[in-house]
């Protein structure tokens, strides 16, 4: 079985409803202290569909992950509100799975131990646990490494075992801030041919952040283009490009448009890719 068959099959039996899974209303957020604040957020409208797949660009510190951190349950916005399946996101949940750009693990547990982890703080059966996991593991090319140690995986392969994890609390929400960033070219290219049939046989929706405008328009169905702080949504481009996605997607005029579009923002802010 393929590693998108497997995750497929994990969120098989699960009815979405018509209502976005995810959803941000009006949310503004300002750090700092009230005679010296910083607003890193305004006013962020923006939904994101059960299934679907939504990647963020925007410039260097215009509040990508403060608005993923949001919907993670890290942070309370202090204006509007984040909620998921309906429901105000107040705390970090299992439906909603979080992977960083660097794969933190535990350096004193193996692979399984560090993939089961979410598991084992939720009290699940651990044999049934170890075994979906060993599963996952097979499906994004980790087949016998589960006795590994983190230390000894190269870091595609440690972006991968963290993709795992979050995978394991079966979320319905995939939170991913440049979880590629650190990977060399190939393996970034890799990544994300295993990503893109991850996210169009399962049922995961994802929220993406990037900085590369060429990974966001090859895996998405929307790209969001963010302004520089205080973020805000500058456009939402629909992505019009057929799946399953190739590597024959990167030469498709619909791809080229999508790019260009996105790009054209940041020539007018003087910004880059
Ligand atoms: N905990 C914090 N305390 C104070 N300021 C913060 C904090 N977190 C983020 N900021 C500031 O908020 C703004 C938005 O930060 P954020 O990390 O969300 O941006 P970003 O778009 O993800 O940036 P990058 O692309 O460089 O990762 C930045 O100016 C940042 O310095």
């Amino acid at each position: 079985m393929s590693a998108a068959a497997a995750l497929a099959d994990v969120h098989a039996a699960r009815p979405d409803g018509a209502r976005p899974i995810l959803r941000f209303e009006r949310v503004g957020h300002v750090f700092g202290t009230e005679s010296c604040p910083l607003r890193a957020l305004d006013c962020v409208d923006l939904d994101v569909a059960p299934g679907e797949f939504v990647a963020i660009v925007g410039a260097s510190g215009c509040g990508k992950s403060t608005l993923l951190r949001i919907a993670a349950g890290l942070i309370s916005p202090r204006e509007g509100a984040a909620s998921f399946d309906g429901a105000p996101i107040v705390e970090p949940r299992g439906e909603i799975g979080v992977v960083f750009q660097d794969a933190v693990m535990l350096p004193w547990f193996n692979v399984i131990d560090n993939v089961t982890l979410p598991a084992r703080l939720a009290g699940r059966d651990m044999s049934a646990a170890r075994a979906e996991a060993e599963r996952l593991l097979e499906n994004v090319g980790l087949t016998g490494f589960s006795q590994s140690w983190p230390s000894s995986l190269s870091g595609g392969m440690r972006q991968r075992a963290a993709i795992v994890r979050a995978l394991m609390t079966k979320p319905r929400v995939l939170l991913m801030d440049e979880p590629f960033g650190a990977l060399d070219a190939l393996t970034r290219e890799r990544m994300n041919l295993e990503l893109a049939r991850i996210a169009e046989q399962s049922r995961v929706a994802v929220l993406l952040i990037t900085h590369s405008i060429a990974e966001a328009a090859f895996l998405a169905d929307r790209v969001v283009v963010m302004t520089p702080r205080p973020g805000r949504i500058a456009e939402e481009i629909p992505v019009p490009i057929p799946r399953p996605r190739t590597p024959k997607t990167l030469s498709s005029p619909d791809f080229a448009a999508v790019c260009e579009r996105a790009r054209a923002h940041f020539l007018e802010d003087g910004g880059s890719e």
